[in-house]
């Protein structure tokens, strides 16, 4: 199956695709061994005799030149052998069999890592991001072989300042953050949740064609290539395009130097996993003599807040440009540090604000899957389970759509539970984040409910259109909850189980198609196969994660410069998504790309993230391409303007600079 012509002509798409174009050559200050036991270099037995003498490298491999597509080739048997070899092993076993190879992979060749990734996204993204990745946060502390990223703890407090020129990158455009305390639905895993970090971050790499800011080698490689493209305009091969281009927007006819410059000079993205450990209240990592993080319970209050100020402080400091992408910190700290940074910095809470925009979506399809008007949302009633940063944040977005579409007197049908049953307004202790979505004891009393009321109770009464679980409890939605909603009044009720990983889903895909119903939608945070319903049909399993959103979110608030990121640009972000699926998609219960063109949703978010941030005047421009420049591109444009500066690995030569 893995053969080289199939490899060449997919890459032949997508090189036409992403226009990566021939590769300007990386300046390299090593030679020999150290270029081979540097990944983000080192192309294994795929030198070629010529860069092999100009890097010393000579005798230091075996004589055969293997090329890309080859080691590719090879790569993918390895792997499918694996899969073969480990059949019938449990799935944690082959799981984390399958995360090695991808791991060891990168471990010695980030080219070839990322290139096999991006190509086989639906394939590896359960291997690298969830389910596998919570698996692997788990055992980290034994898997743990090389670090990946960065890492900061109360320790450091007073350091942070100086530390942070340790990372020896020069530029840092993203930066993925954790304290590792609500690790998808496993709790607080400490410092081994630094695997989640990664896991976006390789998310970043597939869907946004961002490159890891690992090294100054790496950055010198993207200005070697930037350099290189220039030299490749002047000489007419870009500037033809370019000039194409230009003739058919005559606004920018003279500008189409600049632009020859926007197009060439190439603008790869940076990040960088960071991990922030403030300790852990987790006993069995605290117990564990060979756990790597700090064996202390975690700091509250003012000391918490303030190593997170001090690493927020040296962050923008060297990098005053980068956004910062929170995730997985446990509910108080996820909102706390929302408030307190997004107007003073250019960062956002990916489970607060990247769930609430991909439920969004995921909800006005529903509307859309029943025949009925957008404007239907209104009327829609959702049960949402979980009123932690995930449930609390879709409410929020989803209250502002209903207000968006009916005025802000609209009432709309949300009930929120939490662990202890349906929130009411006569709840003891209310969380003050929960406490706008309360309900009032007479409207529940009127359907037959009281404070506290149990899930099946509520399913039972209010018939929701949509039941979503964002709870983290594996199974809530049970035999008996999910055929309750065969009663619900929808002609095609909605199950969201959004819960990570698999294990933590409310439900899985074939138990919601069995007692719901075969006409309902299903959603998962995690991946489910879709399920055989008999007959040849089949019950069509959505992907609803933040990963949908996340890397445009980050990309598109990069190239635009915006220095915040304003909820406008975050619901354009959603209305992306939501409008990117066909009436006859949605007809068939699919509410989401498949996750194999994630690339191209990713850049329709980016432009859509850039437009508004241009239409709400925040946006200043990236490197070359200014704010007016952004504001003159069409949307297709901007489209295409975004998947520019994806990246698409392909060997660069090499070459050697004292
Ligand atoms: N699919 C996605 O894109 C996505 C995005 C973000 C979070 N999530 C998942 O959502 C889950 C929750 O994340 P969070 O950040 O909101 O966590 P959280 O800890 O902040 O909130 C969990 C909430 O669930 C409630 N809960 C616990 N047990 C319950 C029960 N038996 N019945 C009803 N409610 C119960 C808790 O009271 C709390 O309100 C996690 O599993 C996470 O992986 C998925
Ligand atoms: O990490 C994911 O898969 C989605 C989300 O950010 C989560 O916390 O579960
Ligand atoms: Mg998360």
């Amino acid at each position: 199956m893995w053969r080289v012509a199939r490899f060449a002509s997919a890459n032949l798409r997508r090189t036409r695709r992403f226009s990566t174009a021939i590769p300007g050559p990386c300046i390299v200050h090593k030679r020999g061994a150290d270029i081979l036991h540097d990944p983000w270099f080192n192309k294994e037995v795929g030198f070629p005799l010529s860069e092999r003498d100009r890097l010393g490298l000579r005798g230091l491999l075996p004589p055969r030149v293997i090329s890309f597509e080859q080691q590719y080739v090879r790569f993918m048997e390895s792997f499918r052998s694996l899969e073969k070899n480990t059949k019938g092993q449990p799935d944690s076993v082959v799981s984390l069999a399958k995360w090695r190879i991808l791991n060891r992979l990168h471990d010695r060749n980030e080219t070839l890592y990322y290139r096999v990734l991006i190509d086989n996204i639906k394939d590896f993204a359960p291997i690298i991001y969830t389910p596998t990745v919570g698996l692997v946060c788990q055992n980290y502390s034994g898997l743990f072989r090389r670090p990946r990223g960065m890492y900061f703890s109360a320790k450091d407090k007073g350091e942070m300042m100086s530390m942070i020129y340790n990372w020896p990158s020069h530029q840092v455009d993203m930066i993925v953050l954790t304290d590792g305390s609500r690790i998808l639905g496993l709790g607080d895993l400490g410092v081994q949740g630094i695997g989640i970090p990664i896991g976006k971050l390789d998310m970043y790499v597939a869907a946004a064609g961002t490159v890891v800011g690992r090294a100054g080698a790496m950055l010198d490689g993207c200005m070697g290539a930037r350099l290189e493209e220039l030299a490749w305009a002047r000489v007419g091969w870009v500037r033809g395009r370019c000039a194409g281009w230009a003739r058919t927007n005559p606004k920018l006819k003279l500008k189409s130097q600049f632009y020859v410059c926007g197009i060439s000079n190439k603008v790869f993205l940076l990040i960088l996993p960071v991990m922030l450990d403030v300790g852990t209240n987790n006993q069995k990592l605290l117990e564990d003599r060979l756990y790597l993080g700090l064996r202390e319970p975690r700091l509250e209050g003012e000391e918490y807040m303030s190593i997170v100020d001090e690493f927020m402080e040296a962050v923008y400091t060297r990098w005053p440009k980068a956004i910062v992408q929170f995730e997985d910190f446990q509910m108080k700290w996820a909102f706390e540090t929302l408030q307190r940074y997004r107007k003073r910095f250019c960062m956002f809470n990916d489970d607060i604000q990247g769930t609430a925009g991909v439920a969004l979506a995921g909800l006005l399809g529903t509307v859309r899957a029943q025949g009925r008007p957008l404007t239907d949302f209104v009327n829609q009633k959702i049960v949402v389970v979980g009123a932690g940063s995930a449930g609390l944040g879709v409410l929020k977005t989803a209250i502002q759509a209903v207000s968006r579409f009916a005025g802000p007197a609209a009432d709309p049908h949300f009930f929120l539970l939490d662990k202890n049953g349906l929130i009411t307004k006569e709840r003891n202790n209310i969380d003050p984040g929960a406490a706008p979505f309360a309900k009032s004891l007479g409207e529940v009393e009127e359907l037959g409910l009281k404070e506290g009321a149990s899930l099946l109770e509520v399913v039972r009464k209010v018939k929701p259109h949509v039941l979503l679980g964002l709870s983290g409890v594996g199974g809530i939605f049970n035999e008996e909850v999910l055929k309750a909603m065969r009663e619900s009044d929808s002609s095609k009720p909605a199950i969201f189980a959004m819960s990570n990983p698999t294990m933590n889903a409310e439900c899985t895909a074939a138990d919601a198609f069995k007692h719901a119903g075969e006409n309902i939608v299903f959603a998962s945070g995690s991946p489910f196969e879709n399920v055989d319903l008999g007959n040849g049909k089949v019950g069509h399993v959505n992907q609803a994660n933040n990963m949908y959103l996340f890397p445009g979110i980050g990309l598109g608030t990069l190239l635009s410069g915006a220095h915040f990121i304003s909820d406008g640009m975050l619901q354009a972000a959603a209305e992306c998504l939501a409008s990117n699926m066909t009436e006859e998609e949605i007809q068939q219960g699919i509410l989401y790309p498949s996750i194999g063109s994630i690339r191209d949703i990713t850049a329709e978010v980016g432009a859509a993230v850039i437009q508004a941030a241009v239409a709400e005047e925040l946006a200043e421009g990236h490197c070359d391409v200014g704010v007016r420049e952004l504001g003159h591109m069409t949307k297709e444009e901007t489209i295409q303007y975004v998947k520019r500066n994806m990246w698409y690995p392909i060997y660069s030569p090499l070459v050697h600079e004292k």
